[in-house]
């Protein structure tokens, strides 16, 4: 299979701006090899495939549908949405990166049928205010702050309020220091951003001149020198600052199913919709256990460990009309 990067032209800096970016490498190599030699209806061509190739590896979980539903017959389906990027559309401003009505709609309808998360990177009250559906469970900061429904509905297992796991809950005072010091430090760079999201954080650079992602990823490493326990990440347009404890959103998955009581259970479907780089360890976590199905949302070719794909949003919220359309017809 050709080799893509996992954060790709869509989501970060080109290869060229430096070492530590590099992990963004053009699209392929195939293309990038017809772009050196001019030929720029080879690299078209070039690219077309390489796309068609990605498709036949991940087909879409909504062409394959059947499929999806055939695989899931008898089990008990489980949901993990991740949120932005998945739910909501990648916006400028983090604040304003509101979810529709629909997709609520589309979201609770899926409740009403299955046990359903959100697994997010964002502060857990934050994506519950852009969510605000009671019945869910919730992980926020990527996994490290877990939080079971607050809403009777079918599927809350009777004790899921009690469900509560904070691996991460030591780091809280220095989560808050490393926030005011790079709150200060990147301040002198306009456009860059500190999103405080309780067990991590996040440093914004969407809105960053492209000549001054160096400097501010320059400047977080110098604040994280002082705080070997914390690391950096990258993910869409944004510099991860997260505790170094193995926790993560795959291990949030294993531990809600747990929750849920399908521990070793071999009739559970989980199926994990995300589109970032972070929910690639719920799709290897799904893979190792040979169950359930991972769907990365993305309009270009990336190297995942999903099985499945949708492009966007809108595409997410046909799947979750689909999926509860066939319960409805049981
Ligand atoms: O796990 P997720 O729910 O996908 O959270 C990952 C990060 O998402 C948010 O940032 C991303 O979306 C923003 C709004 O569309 C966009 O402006 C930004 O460039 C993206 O990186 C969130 O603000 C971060 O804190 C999360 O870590």
């Amino acid at each position: 299979m050709t080799k893509h990067s996992a954060f790709s032209a869509e989501d970060a800096a080109p290869a060229q701006t430096g070492r530590r970016f590099t992990s963004y490498p053009p699209a392929s190599c195939r293309t990038a090899a017809a772009q050196a030699t001019g030929c720029w209806l080879d690299a078209a061509v070039a690219r077309r495939a390489e796309h068609d190739d990605w498709m036949e590896k991940h087909p879409s979980a909504l062409a394959e549908f059947e499929s999806v539903l055939a695989a899931a017959k008898g089990k008990q389906v489980v949901m993990f949405l991740d949120y932005d990027g998945t739910l909501s559309p990648i916006v400028k401003d983090p604040d304003s990166a509101v979810m529709t009505d629909e997709m609520r709609e589309a979201v609770r309808g899926v409740a009403e049928h299955f046990p359903t998360a959100i697994v997010s990177g964002r502060c857990r009250d934050k994506v519950f205010n852009f969510v605000k559906l009671a019945e869910l469970y919730y992980a926020g900061s990527h996994g490290m702050d877990i939080k079971g429904p607050t809403a009777q509905s079918k599927h809350a297992k009777a004790k899921a309020e009690a469900v509560l796991c904070q691996p991460a809950s030591e780091f809280l005072p220095v989560i808050d220091e490393v926030c005011r010091a790079l709150t200060a430090t990147t301040a002198a760079i306009p456009g860059a951003t500190v999103e405080n999201n309780k067990f991590c954080l996040s440093v914004h650079f969407r809105c960053v001149q492209e000549e001054k992602w160096r400097a501010l990823e320059d400047q977080v490493r110098s604040v994280l020198k002082d705080y070997p326990d914390l690391h950096l990440t990258k993910g869409r347009k944004v510099l991860e600052i997260r505790p170094s404890i193995k926790w993560d959103k795959g291990n949030a998955l294993q531990f809600l199913l747990e929750a849920l009581g399908f521990a070793d259970s071999n009739n559970v479907f989980p199926i994990y919709i995300g589109d970032d780089r972070t929910d690639e360890d719920a799709f290897k976590v799904l893979r190792s256990m040979g169950q359930g199905i991972g769907i990365l949302v993305s309009k270009i070719p990336k190297e995942t460990s999903a099985s499945y794909s949708l492009q966007e949003p809108s595409e997410v919220k046909e799947f979750l009309h689909k999926l509860v359309k066939s319960k409805q017809r049981d």
